[in-house]
């Protein structure tokens, strides 16, 4: 039995396809983000999973269970399915007790379990109208897992947070897969959001897959710049301004663009070094727990990543990572 079966989804919205011929499968307890850019059907793929969007065609399967669309039955939404909307509501003029007793089926011990899980327990007596906008959708969670769902759908949960409402909400969303035993997809398109948490990234470009993979997959071998641009700075090489890259006797596929990650570009302390590429220091910006350096070479500029800021002007060598570089 397959726990979800995306079977060939497509959707037209206004003359556009929003969705086309999405297919993929999802074990249970499999962790999966879906990334892409703004557009690019995330939102649509999330809302007919959850049975609240009309697909045109396809068909999506829960536990070998046809999930109904909106036009197909009267209360749109499928059971074991909840999906947490970026534009969630609450009740006005209610505590966030009477929101959560409203909907409560769960034994005592469980709702309190789950409202620590939600880090929410604290905030029981007050009304909705008084929550922070990360209260409020954590509650809003709660709301949902009290039904106990298998299946949870989170369309970019951490936008509008402040990072410590975000850091709270990263650790609710791991304790709710390790302790509420509830499958997961997240939509985010922060690549710190996934590719920490994820198993397996789906990206979406113009609503059609382009790639499917671990995150180490679609950071490290992204099939296209588009990919590659997502999940972080890159740099990238034609094939005909590689000289100073000569040293490094690199077999590189013809036609094909260099791919490096700054950070698997680091600076020796020595300037001859042979297999090493030499550049000039343009400029240091400071990142916190790094220093990300622009180094001039000659025909190009490339992006490193180093520990301390690099003096303008000085002259330095770059080592390449072993497996550090890829071609698209
Ligand atoms: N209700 C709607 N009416 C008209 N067009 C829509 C509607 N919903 C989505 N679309 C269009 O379908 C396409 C996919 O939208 P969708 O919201 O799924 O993308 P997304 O990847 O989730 O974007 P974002 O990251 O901005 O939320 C876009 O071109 C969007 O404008």
């Amino acid at each position: 039995m397959n726990f979800l079966q995306v079977a060939n989804i497509s959707r037209t919205e206004r003359d556009e396809q929003a969705l086309s011929n999405v297919s993929f499968t999802q074990p249970a307890f499999h962790k999966i983000a879906v990334a892409g850019e703004t557009g690019s059907g995330k939102s649509s793929l999330l809302k007919i999973i959850a049975g609240l969007t009309q697909p045109d065609s396809g068909n999506v399967f829960f536990e070998d269970v046809r999930i109904e669309g909106p036009a197909e039955k009267l209360i749109p939404g499928h059971k074991g399915i909840v999906y947490l909307s970026q534009q969630f509501e609450l009740p006005n003029f209610l505590t966030v007790a009477q929101v959560l007793e409203y909907v409560n089926e769960l034994p005592e011990e469980e709702a309190q379990a789950l409202f620590k899980i939600c880090h929410i327990n604290h905030l029981m007596k007050r009304r909705t109208d008084q929550l922070s906008g990360g209260e409020k959708q954590r509650i809003a969670l709660a709301r949902l897992l009290i039904t106990s769902p298998k299946l949870l759908l989170l369309d970019e949960p951490f936008s509008n947070l402040d990072m410590i409402h975000k850091s709270t909400l990263k650790s609710v969303i791991h304790d709710i897969g390790e302790h509420l035993k509830i499958t997961c997809i997240l939509v985010s398109h922060d690549p710190l959001d996934t590719l920490s948490w994820a198993d397996e990234i789906i990206v979406l470009k113009e609503g059609k897959i382009v790639q499917q993979g671990s995150p180490q997959e679609v950071y490290q071998h992204p099939i296209n710049e588009y990919v590659g641009g997502l999940f972080g700075k890159y740099n990238l090489i034609a094939p005909d301004k590689t000289s100073a890259f000569a040293a490094l006797s690199i077999e590189q596929p013809a036609g094909k663009k260099m791919f490096i990650r700054p950070e698997n570009l680091i600076v020796t302390e020595d300037t001859s070094a042979s297999h090493s590429i030499r550049g000039v220091v343009k400029n240091s910006s400071f990142f916190g727990h790094d220093y990300e350096i622009t180094v001039m070479l000659p025909e190009n500029n490339i992006v490193i990543k180093h520990s301390e800021p690099l003096v303008k002007g000085s002259v330095v060598s770059l080592q390449l990572r072993e497996n550090g570089v890829w071609f698209i």
